[in-house]
């Protein structure tokens, strides 16, 4: 549940209306001062669309706005800070794809960043030579090839999930949870992680609440100030983490709640990367350790220097952990709305498998109708709905308008991936329209162009080998009223299924025994 701190209005609005000022006389210095600004919301004087900006559920809002104003880009002024917003997937090809030098940067994000001390994250680096560096790391870890290596681990953690599940069926959001959180401690640390309450998840989970607290529209009024700016500006060029300008600014200051908050929630995003790094770092001190990423990159010289050994495990458990819990939680979710899709999906599983074993990725070409299910999980809840912002670096000029630089850019990855032209019925739980090549696959569920997700190939897997796991193995109803509404999805950058019950009963005593005999082993 997102917590908004109180903000003190007056300051907020003599502060904005500063902020206002100085943003108007630097525009009518720009070559541009002709252009109009995108179609958007009414605005008022000094404080643009800053009291009519969606309380939740963004991405739904911004879809409406953008089909009252008919227009797939769309302005929104927050006191003379600007913000895009990209409604289908021509726009975003156009700008994030096509003009990708200049739309890759990310806002400040002054209360992540600077505050708590989300710097090591890569979703959160502005573009340039930090960036890039880790996201190079990134990719040889997580390119196609690479993922290859994980499936191993996958289809493990996949097995025991099913063991789990035949243990506590009720009990399925915890067992999605665990296994992720098994499967990125595995391949990032080679540690297994405890049935319940296992100190690293545990801490992951606290930091994942504080990165929920300070995405908050009151957290991010922060980035409007030019202070915040030029403490960015530190952090972009400098590569400096203090900043004296955030640290020393008065506690009356809009935003600056967070400052405080900062010793309720840095330990934990402190522990996230130091934790389990350093419990690696004694393992292969003493031998034991377990082949992972983090001991890989500890063996080669690049990785102990920089700081990579530990920064990319600690991305990995950031950024994958709530994204898949959150898209194998729509899965079941749509398969207790829809036994008729769920039951041709388990026809195609036992003509391949014939229930004397439990599905690998060597079945996946065997398997298209699953395929179709797994993307339109992808497409019609997406878990990321608005995208992470990306911040546009120089003015640019786009269809006549004028966006200016500093602008924050959000891809509506929900509008783009319910936009009836390109899928129609957009509402509805239809995997069929992948199967006739007429609708192209729910790539903008993993973002766009060089910020696009470096985890989609892993995380493309782990939920098509679970989903195929699980519907090998159980049926799948609902428990009274399910409501899978957009609206009765969570806020925030990552959203979640509201709690749901269903019934998950194995298929045959046949399978039960399968499950037990194939995990019993290793639990
Ligand atoms: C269903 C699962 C996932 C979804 C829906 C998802 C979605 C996204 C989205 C929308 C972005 C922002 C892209 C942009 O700015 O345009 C992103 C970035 C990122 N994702 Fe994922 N992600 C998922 C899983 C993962 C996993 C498993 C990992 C790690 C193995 C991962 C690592 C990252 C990283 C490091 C970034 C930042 C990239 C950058 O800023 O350069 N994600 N993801």
């Amino acid at each position: 549940m997102a917590y908004y701190p109180p903000l003190n209005l007056p300051a907020v609005v003599v502060g904005l209306s500063l902020v206002a000022v100085i943003y108007s006389v630097r525009r009518r210095r720009t070559p541009y001062a002709d252009l109009t600004l995108p179609p958007g919301p009414r605005r008022l004087p000094f404080v643009g669309n800053l009291f009519s900006l969606p309380q939740s559920h963004d991405w739904l809002a911004y879809q409406k706005w953008g089909r009252e104003i008919g227009s797939d880009i769309l302005h929104v002024d927050i006191c003379g800070s600007h913000v895009v917003v990209l409604n289908s997937a021509v726009v975003a090809a156009e700008l994030f794809y096509q003009r990708s030098g200049i739309y890759s940067d990310r806002p400040a994000m002054s209360a992540l960043n600077v505050i708590l001390g989300f710097d090591w994250v890569l979703a959160f680096m502005p573009f340039g030579s930090k960036w890039r560096g880790l996201r190079q790391a990134f990719y040889d870890h997580f390119q196609p090839s690479a993922t290859l290596k994980y499936r191993p681990i996958e289809e493990r953690t996949a097995q025991e999930f099913l063991r789990h599940l035949l243990d506590s069926p009720d009990d399925f959001i915890q067992h999605i949870k665990q296994l992720v959180g098994s499967a990125i401690m595995s391949i990032g640390y080679g540690i297994p992680v405890q049935p319940r309450n296992d100190p690293f998840l545990d801490t992951g989970t606290k930091a994942l609440q504080a990165l929920n607290l300070a995405s908050t529209p009151s957290a991010l009024i922060l980035d409007v100030f030019p202070i915040c700016e030029s403490a960015y500006t530190r952090i972009k060029y400098n590569d400096e983490y203090s900043s004296p300008e955030v640290t020393y600014m008065p506690s009356w200051f809009p935003g600056a709640s967070f400052k405080w908050e900062r010793k309720r929630w840095n330990r934990h995003v402190v522990g996230m990367i130091e934790d389990p790094f350093d419990t690696v770092q004694s393992a292969v001190a003493d031998g034991t350790q377990v082949p992972c990423i983090a001991s890989s990159m500890l063996e080669g010289a690049q990785g102990k220097r920089s700081g990579l050994a530990k920064q990319i495990p600690a991305n990995i458990h950031l950024a994958g952990i709530d994204t898949m819990a959150s898209s194998l939680a729509s899965f079941i979710l749509s398969m207790a709305l829809h036994p008729d899709i769920r039951k041709k999906a388990q026809q195609e599983l036992d003509s391949v498998l014939h229930g004397e074993r439990l599905p690998t990725f060597e079945d996946q070409a065997a398997l298209p109708y699953l395929d179709a299910v797994v993307k339109e999980v992808l497409r019609w809840r997406p878990a990321v709905p608005m995208g992470i912002p990306h911040r546009l670096l120089t003015d640019d000029e786009y269809q006549g308008y004028y966006i200016p630089s500093g602008t924050t850019v959000m891809g509506n990855v929900w509008a783009i991936l319910h936009d009836p032209s390109v899928y129609p019925n957009p509402d509805q739980f239809m995997p069929e329209r992948f199967l006739d090549g007429t609708a192209p696959d729910p790539d903008a569920v993993f973002g766009f162009s060089r910020r696009a997700c470096p985890g989609q190939h892993m995380a493309r897997d782990v939920i098509w080998i679970t989903a195929a796991s699980i519907l090998a193995a159980f049926d799948i109803t609902p428990c009274g009223d399910v409501d899978a509404s957009p609206e009765s999805y969570t806020s925030g950058i990552i959203s979640y299924p509201a709690p749901f019950r269903c019934t998950i009963r194995t298929r045959s005593k046949a399978v039960e025994a399968l499950i037990v005999s194939v995990v019993h082993m290793d639990l």
